[in-house]
């Protein structure tokens, strides 16, 4: 008889308040990281909705900050989460979250343009190209300052199937500025056609899930610079990455469920 499943069983420590957040890490002073952070654990738990089942699955998290997603990869059960964060001041509290979750959660204070992805999961989840999905996410409410570079980097990745990629078909869930987000997604006819997005939809399967409005940020989105969530799995031609997108829109928007490939 097969043995019963032991489930971990952990108390992860509260989220701080908005007003400890803001206080702690001075987020209004530090722009060029793009600290715009979501605290509703309701709103990181429907993006992961997006990503599918994470029980026992391989997680690495982009930018965690004070780590409300984090918290909601870990509830979802994840059996192996890696969040490469590169502001100093939101690792001890990561590495708190850390000691409560004990040999699930690892911390790399890093640069995730510069940091090396193709060892940091165990060999033995990797899959062929052609064959199911790796057991292997990529998730994050991108740091905004960064996503064109970092796309480009996971399109060339995708391409040369390295980093993330040497283990299969990684996912991508992931949010992405307004902008960016319908270059990501748009249509021959469309005016936002780029060549980003003909990279993109050659190489992934692009899909925009919902909207999230700007209000939901700490501190909050101002109107105009819309955001976007995205996220992705991967292909040749009949096996290719999908990238799903939840937009990020102003502040009087209301969640708008819409997909479109
Ligand atoms: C938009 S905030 C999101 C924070 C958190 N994930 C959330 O949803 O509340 C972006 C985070 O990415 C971090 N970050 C910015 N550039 C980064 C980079 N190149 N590598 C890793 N983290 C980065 C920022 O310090 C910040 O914590």
């Amino acid at each position: 008889m097969a043995a019963p499943r032991k489930i971990a069983l952990f108390r992860l420590p509260s989220l701080p308040t908005i007003g400890e957040v803001i206080k702690l890490y001075k987020l209004r002073a530090e722009k060029q990281l793009s600290q715009n952070v979501l605290l509703d654990m309701r709103l990181t738990d429907k993006i992961l909705c997006q990503a599918g089942s994470l029980r026992d699955a391989h997680v690495c998290e982009v930018g965690p900050g004070p780590g409300g997603l984090t918290h909601s990869i870990l509830n979802a059960g994840a059996a192996d989460l890696l969040v490469v964060e590169k502001d100093n001041r939101f690792i001890h509290g990561l590495n708190l979250l850390s000691e409560a979750a004990p040999r699930k959660l690892r911390v790399v204070h890093g640069d995730i343009l510069t940091s090396r992805m193709d060892r940091g999961f165990p060999k033995v989840i990797t899959k062929a190209w052609e064959d199911d999905l790796p057991d292997l996410h990529i998730i994050g409410n991108l740091p905004f300052s960064v996503p064109t570079p970092l796309i480009i980097k996971w399109l060339e990745n995708i391409s040369n199937r390295i980093g993330h990629f040497v283990y299969g078909r990684t996912r991508l869930t992931l949010t992405f500025q307004k902008e960016v987000a319908e270059r990501l997604t748009a249509s021959t006819a469309s005016r936002q056609r780029s060549r980003l997005s003909i990279m993109a939809q050659y190489l992934c399967a692009v899909k925009s899930f919902f909207t999230i409005p700007g209000r939901a940020f700490i501190p909050k989105l101002e109107v105009g610079p819309h955001a976007l969530l995205y996220s992705a799995h991967t292909h040749t031609h009949t096996h290719r990455a999908s990238w799903l997108c939840i937009q990020v829109d102003d502040d009087n928007a209301p969640f708008v469920e819409h997909t479109h490939l």
